[in-house]
C-alpha cells in the first residue's frame, strides 16, 4: 500500500518533530518507502493529506493527536465525497487526549502503531458530517473522526484548548471540567435523532458518537462502533458538579448508562437547535468550532481504516 504520513511535529510535546529522524528510520523499517510532510498549523493536516489522496497514496496517516486524525479525516473529502473510498486511515496516536485510539484499545507505543500499517489489514470507517453555525455566525460543515459533542463538554474542551496542557492530558480535562461545570447553565436544546419527533431537554451534554471516548477518557458512548453506519448518541440531563466529583469514576468506566440522567439511542442524522436562546457550543473532536443549531450525519463506510 502507498503509504503518506501527515506529521504534526508539535504532538507528543514537540517529541514527534524533535525525534523525527529516529521515528522515520523506524517507519521505514517496518513499511519501506513512504511519502511524508509536515504541518505547520491549524487545517495543514488536511490539505497536506487531501493532496496526498489526490496524488494516489492509498494509506494516509496521521501522526499526531486527536485534532491531527480529525483534520487527516476531512482531508480525505473533496465537494462532499470521499476522494477515494478505498484510501485507508492510519494512525500513529502522539497525541495528549487519546481519545480516538482508546475505542480501539492502541496504545502510545510506536511498534503496536508499526504493526498495524504493516499488516495490511483494512476495515470500513464511518464518517460524521457536522453542519453548524461558526463563531463569526456563519454556516460551516466540518467532518468528524470520534465525537461532536455540545452543552458542558464544548465549555470543558474551550477551557482545555485554552489551557497548555500542562498539567498534562487527564488533569487538564479533570480540571477543565470543574471550571466548566460551575459556568455552566443548561440550556433547553430542541432536538430530532432520524425523522423522529423533535423533544425539548434540558442538557449538560450531548455526544453525537462514532468513537467511544472523548474528555480525555470518558467513555461517553461505550457502545458505539465505528462501522455499524450509526451513530450512538448520548444524553445527560441534571448533571453537576457534585456528580462529577461523587460519581466521575461511571463516566470513565461508562457505567453512566445506567443513571437516571443518562439516555441513549441510536440514529444517522441527529439535529439540534437551543431552544431558551442561550448560546450552546459545539465540539468536534476536541475543537471548539461554533455553536447550535447543528446536524450531524453518519456517512457509513466513507473511508477505510487501518487496524
Ligand atoms: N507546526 C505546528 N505548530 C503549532 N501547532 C501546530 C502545528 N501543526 C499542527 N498544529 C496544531 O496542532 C493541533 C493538533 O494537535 P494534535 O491533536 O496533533 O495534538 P494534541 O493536541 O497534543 O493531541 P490531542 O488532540 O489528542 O489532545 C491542531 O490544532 C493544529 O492546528
Amino acid at each position: 500500500m502507498k503509504t503518506f504520513l501527515v506529521v504534526n511535529p508539535r504532538s507528543a510535546g514537540g517529541q514527534t518533530g524533535k525525534r523525527w529522524a529516529e521515528l522515520s528510520a523506524q517507519v521505514g523499517r517496518a513499511i519501506g518507502e513512504f511519502g511524508h510532510g509536515f504541518t505547520e498549523g491549524a487545517m495543514d493536516a488536511a490539505r497536506i493529506a487531501r493532496k496526498a489522496v489526490q496524488d494516489g497514496y492509498e494509506c494516509v496517516v496521521a501522526v499526531g493527536g486527536d485534532g491531527t486524525i480529525n483534520e487527516v479525516v476531512n482531508g480525505f473529502f473533496l465537494e462532499g465525497r470521499a476522494i477515494n473510498p478505498r484510501a485507508a486511515l492510519g494512525v500513529i496516536p502522539r497525541g495528549t487526549g487519546g481519545d480516538f485510539r482508546r475505542a480501539f484499545g492502541w496504545d502510545l507505543e510506536l511498534d503496536s502503531a508499526l504493526a498495524r500499517l504493516s499488516s495490511g489489514e483494512t476495515e470500513p470507517f464511518d464518517v460524521g458530517l457536522i453542519e453548524y453555525v461558526n463563531h463569526e455566525g456563519k454556516p460551516e460543515q466540518r467532518y468528524f473522526a470520534n465525537i461532536a459533542s455540545f452543552g458542558v463538554s464544548a465549555v470543558v474542551a474551550h477551557e482545555v484548548n485554552k489551557s497548555s496542557k500542562a498539567l498534562g492530558g487527564n488533569l487538564s480535562f479533570v480540571w477543565g471540567t470543574v471550571k466548566g461545570l460551575i459556568k455552566y447553565s443548561a440550556p433547553v436544546v430542541r432536538f430530532r435523532a432520524d425523522a423522529g419527533t423533535q423533544e425539548p431537554v434540558s442538557v449538560t451534554a450531548v455526544a453525537v458518537a462514532n468513537g467511544r471516548y472523548f474528555g480525555s477518557g470518558m467513555c461517553v458512548a461505550p457502545g458505539a462502533l465505528t462501522h455499524d453506519g450509526l451513530f450512538n448518541v448520548t444524553v445527560w440531563s441534571g448533571y453537576g458538579l457534585n456528580d462529577f466529583i461523587f460519581k466521575s469514576k461511571g463516566v470513565y468506566s461508562g457505567e453512566h448508562v445506567t443513571w437516571k440522567g443518562t439516555r441513549q439511542l441510536q440514529c444517522r442524522s441527529f439535529e439540534a437547535e437551543s431552544e431558551d436562546g442561550q448560546e450552546v457550543l459545539i465540539e468536534v473532536d476536541g475543537e471548539v468550532p461554533g455553536r447550535l443549531p447543528a446536524k450531524m450525519t453518519i456517512l457509513p463506510g466513507a473511508i477505510r481504516l487501518k487496524v
